[in-house]
């Protein structure tokens, strides 16, 4: 894809989930987003303002009801049977019989498209991303024989070494401790830094968000919309020295700020 191109196009995009003997309920309402190709961006918002309803849109997993999804310039159910786009979901979804190893290498056995692509896109090993994603001893052991955190980056890993143009996460952290997010989210921004894919990535930490992100999708409930979109413009690499200073405390603040109008909404 080249570079300055839009990776995830959405217009005007709407869904409604109708709820029985009640009023429908608008999980999202004429939502406008460009992802450019390669960047990083968040979405951050309360519970139950539509950010996973806008991933599985973005995934092909639901269709919007009125408005336009595209990834890299498809339907994002064509984008996904290319294997141009992966999905990490919350929990790691591994096969538990399997080794490490050979999870992450199952897809490009058992998919033609899938290895098609690997081969489209010629980089790293999957034993070397796995190196690099530090699961070098892991590499032969069962999922149950690690913890959630090398599970999760299994999950990680297996996703980008299928090398897709979009990658979609879903809240990939929520269930890790604080120092085992803080060093996932540094091999997710190396693995991403090597692979550049384009990432959307949903969240509900304000630092995760601005440790992350090239922009911050601020979104509220009532209907489901976006309310605010926030460019970070902090350097890279952002290694863990980068969460101490002003300028990362900066757009903590930010975000707060115009989290804050998102809660109100909800509350109201
Ligand atoms: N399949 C469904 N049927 C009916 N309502 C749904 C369905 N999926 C989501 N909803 C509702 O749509 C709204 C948006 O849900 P969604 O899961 O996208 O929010 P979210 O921002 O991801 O929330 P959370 O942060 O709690 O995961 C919520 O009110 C939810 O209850």
């Amino acid at each position: 894809m080249p570079s300055g191109s839009v990776s995830i196009s959405v217009r005007g995009a709407r869904r409604v989930y109708p709820v029985k003997g009640g009023t429908d309920l608008i999980a999202l309402d004429d939502v406008d987003l460009s992802v450019p190709a390669g960047s990083f961006v968040s979405v951050i918002g309360p519970s139950g303002c539509g950010k996973s309803t806008l991933l599985r849109l973005v995934a092909g997993l639901e269709e919007a009801d009125r408005g336009d999804v595209r990834v890299c310039g498809v339907r994002p159910a064509e984008a996904a049977a290319a294997k141009m786009l992966g999905l990490v979901p919350q929990a790691p979804a591994l096969l538990p019989w399997l080794t490490v190893l050979k999870n992450v290498t199952l897809p490009l056995r058992v998919n033609r498209a899938a290895s098609r692509r690997r081969a489209s896109a010629p980089g790293p090993s999957m034993e070397e991303l796995l190196r690099k994603a530090g699961l070098q001893d892991a590499m032969h052991k069962l999922p149950s024989q690690l913890s959630g955190g090398m599970q999760q980056r299994t999950a990680i890993v297996r996703a980008f070494g299928l090398r897709p143009d979009v990658l979609l996460m879903d809240e990939p952290f929520s269930a890790l401790d604080e120092f085992t997010r803080e060093s996932l989210q540094e091999q997710l921004l190396d693995l991403w830094d090597e692979l550049k894919a384009t990432v959307l990535f949903v969240t509900h930490s304000v630092s995760e968000a601005v440790r992350l992100s090239d922009k911050i999708v601020v979104m509220a409930p009532r209907p489901g919309r976006i309310t605010d979109i926030i460019d970070v413009r902090l350097p890279r690499p952002r290694r863990a020295e980068l969460l101490k200073t002003p300028e990362f405390h900066h757009y903590e603040d930010l975000v707060r700020d115009r989290l804050r109008g998102a809660f109100q909404a909800n509350a109201a």
